[in-house]
């Protein structure tokens, strides 16, 4: 367990420094009750010989102070380790996140990500201090009880010797099973979580199928499976706890049972048998804290797995000597294979095409056959599997990670706002733009007529993930994000058929201007016959495969694929255009 958190946290200098000082506390405790044996030997006698008892008395005495002393002392570096151990484990968790393929954001591991830097390294930082104090107690203030015993009788010490193996036995066992339970718990508390999220978000489907609710059903059984397993893990964890207690109970009836045999034979005097119960009763009571300290250390050491596991996702391979200087704005797909991870089957097989720059190429396809899987490998979302993605001629592989991300402009369906202002959305794309460059990159992207509306203009609050803004109005932020950041690739993903009438029209033209310009390769996932027809060049996948490519008006006429989906999207805009 120490070994795992060691990992995670390579310099724990507080750590060690507040287990350093719980040690000396430990064993100091051992060695004070240890001159119980001096002292109760020098006054419970006929005759009490106050004179040998006074060193003893004094030395109690100070070692009682030094102990308060480095309580005082601990309390500090207590709060300092434990929130300087939860800081390192965030600010690891930080620096590896920045290094992992974009790709490994889905919502599961999101969602892992915010727990890990969250309840977990606040978790692990309170636990190694609240609990690592009480346990080193436990395990070294009774090993300094059998050292100090060995001055009463070497028999009664290697009986309390040989109660701790049996002890630690019965406290494995019961451990393995706090661990269980722990999982179970934590396990149906995410579900619980996972319910209540789905409950708020699958709101309006339930409502609009008439099923309001389903989602509280769910999640009421998700409560009841929570309950059962939290007493099922009570349930459980009863027989270990109480074969713990009564091998402890048993060795405090072995070291009486043995210190009355060694009384009537003479070999110890009543001082030395109160002091041995003394000590017994010191020695069994942080051995029985044990018991209730094991659970939280498993839970601890249950975190510490979880953020273990985050830190050891293999991050983007970095080339030994990347490229740095920003390669031209051609785009090339060389025999790309590519499966998910995890996935059974390719999302590509052997796809092979190129963007010539400042061209625009238009990606299609029906719904699932790989379109969106190679605007994310051009991006270097995943790196692909067999094959190569060249940019200006250069393997993406090879670039340097700012260098590449410079070198490309996103627009996606499920574009992102921060809970900011539009003006510092549109910013994040060029800090440092000017007044007339925003304007500019906003009226391009048709995005001006959605400010002239909003209560506060450019200063209007988006909302959290632009709450705030309608699907057109936020891909319309996306848009303008493209024009400010002036990258020579952009890469878009059309919206399907879910925007309003103007909207469409207002991304459609805004995409067009974005392709119209010759500085920029373009690669649009297209869903509109327009789009289609402005491209130079376009690209149908079918199944993860190159069905066909050419231009637009050639294909219209050849009958195959593009044909076919191209007739399915202009029917479903006209009937689009007739329902509004
Ligand atoms: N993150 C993922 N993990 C595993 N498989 C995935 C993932 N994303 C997509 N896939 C699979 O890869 C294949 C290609 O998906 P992709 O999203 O590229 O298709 P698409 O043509 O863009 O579809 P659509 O038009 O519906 O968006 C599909 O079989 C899909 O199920």
């Amino acid at each position: 367990m120490i070994r795992h958190l060691y990992r995670l946290v390579p310099q724990p200098r507080l750590l060690l420094r507040l287990g350093g000082l719980n040690a000396v506390q430990a064993v100091l405790q051992g060695l004070l009750l240890g001159s119980l044996i001096p002292i109760l030997g020098s006054l419970l006698r006929p005759e009490p010989d106050f004179a040998a008892a006074a060193p003893w008395l004094i030395a109690a005495a100070a070692g009682l102070a030094a102990h308060s002393a480095l309580t005082v002392a601990a309390t500090p570096v207590g709060f300092a380790a434990s929130s300087d151990l939860a800081g390192q484990l965030r600010q690891r968790l930080i620096d590896h996140t920045a290094t992992l393929p974009l790709g490994w954001f889905t919502p599961e591991n999101r969602a892992r990500l915010a727990r890990a830097t969250t309840a977990d390294a606040a978790n692990i930082g309170n636990l190694a201090v609240s609990i690592g104090g009480p346990a080193i107690t436990a395990t070294l203030t009774p090993l300094t009880i059998i050292g100090v015993t060995t001055a009463v009788d070497w028999r009664v010490a290697l009986l309390f010797a040989a109660i701790m193996p049996f002890a630690l036995l019965a406290l494995r066992r019961a451990g393995r099973i706090a661990s269980i339970a722990d999982v179970e718990l934590e396990r149906a508390a995410a579900d619980i979580a996972g319910r209540a999220i789905e409950l708020g978000q699958a709101q309006p489907v339930l409502r609009a199928a008439g099923q309001g609710a389903t989602g509280t059903v769910r999640l009421r059984a998700a409560l009841d499976e929570h309950r059962t397993v939290y007493r099922q893990g009570l349930r459980r964890s009863t027989v270990p706890d109480l074969t713990y207690t009564a091998v402890v109970m048993a060795g405090f009836v072995a070291i009486l049972v043995l210190s009355a045999l060694l009384l009537l034979d003479g070999t110890l005097g009543v001082a030395d048998v109160v002091a041995v119960l003394v000590l017994a009763v010191r020695f069994l009571e942080p051995l029985g804290n044990l018991v209730e300290l094991i659970g939280a250390l498993h839970a601890m050491d249950n975190a510490v797995g979880r953020v273990g596991a985050l830190l050891a996702t293999p991050p983007l391979p970095e080339p030994a000597e990347p490229v740095t200087t920003a390669p031209g704005t051609s785009v090339e797909l060389a025999g790309v294979t590519f499966t998910y991870p995890g996935g059974t089957r390719p999302a590509l097989s052997g796809v092979s095409f190129t963007c010539p720059p400042g061209s625009t190429t238009a990606l299609i396809g029906p719904s699932g056959s790989g379109k969106t899987t190679v605007t994310r490998l051009i991006a270097r979302f995943f790196d692909t599997g067999e094959g190569a993605i060249r940019i200006g001629g250069v393997d993406v592989r090879e670039l340097d990670q700012r260098t590449l991300l410079d070198s490309i402009a996103v627009v996606f369906q499920d574009v992102y706002l921060f809970d900011d202002t539009i003006e510092e959305n549109l910013r994040i794309a060029r800090p440092g733009a000017t007044e007339e460059e925003l304007v500019e990159a906003a009226r391009a992207a048709r995005l001006d007529e959605v400010i002239d509306r909003l209560p506060e203009g450019w200063h209007t609050r988006v909302g959290e993930g632009g709450s705030r803004l309608s699907g057109g109005e936020r891909q319309r932020v996306s848009i303008a994000r493209a024009f400010l950041k002036r990258a020579g690739i952009v890469l878009i993903d059309e919206a399907g058929s879910a925007l309003d009438p103007e909207n469409e029209r207002a991304v459609s033209q805004a995409i067009a201007r974005l392709a119209a310009d010759r500085t920029r390769t373009v690669l649009v996932i297209a869903h509109r016959p327009a789009t289609l027809d402005a491209a130079d060049h376009v690209v149908a996948l079918d199944d993860g495969h190159v069905a066909e490519a050419g231009p637009p008006a050639r294909l219209r006429t050849t009958g195959g694929l593009f044909a076919r989906l191209y007739r399915q999207y202009d029917h479903a805009r006209s009937w689009r255009l007739e329902v509004s």
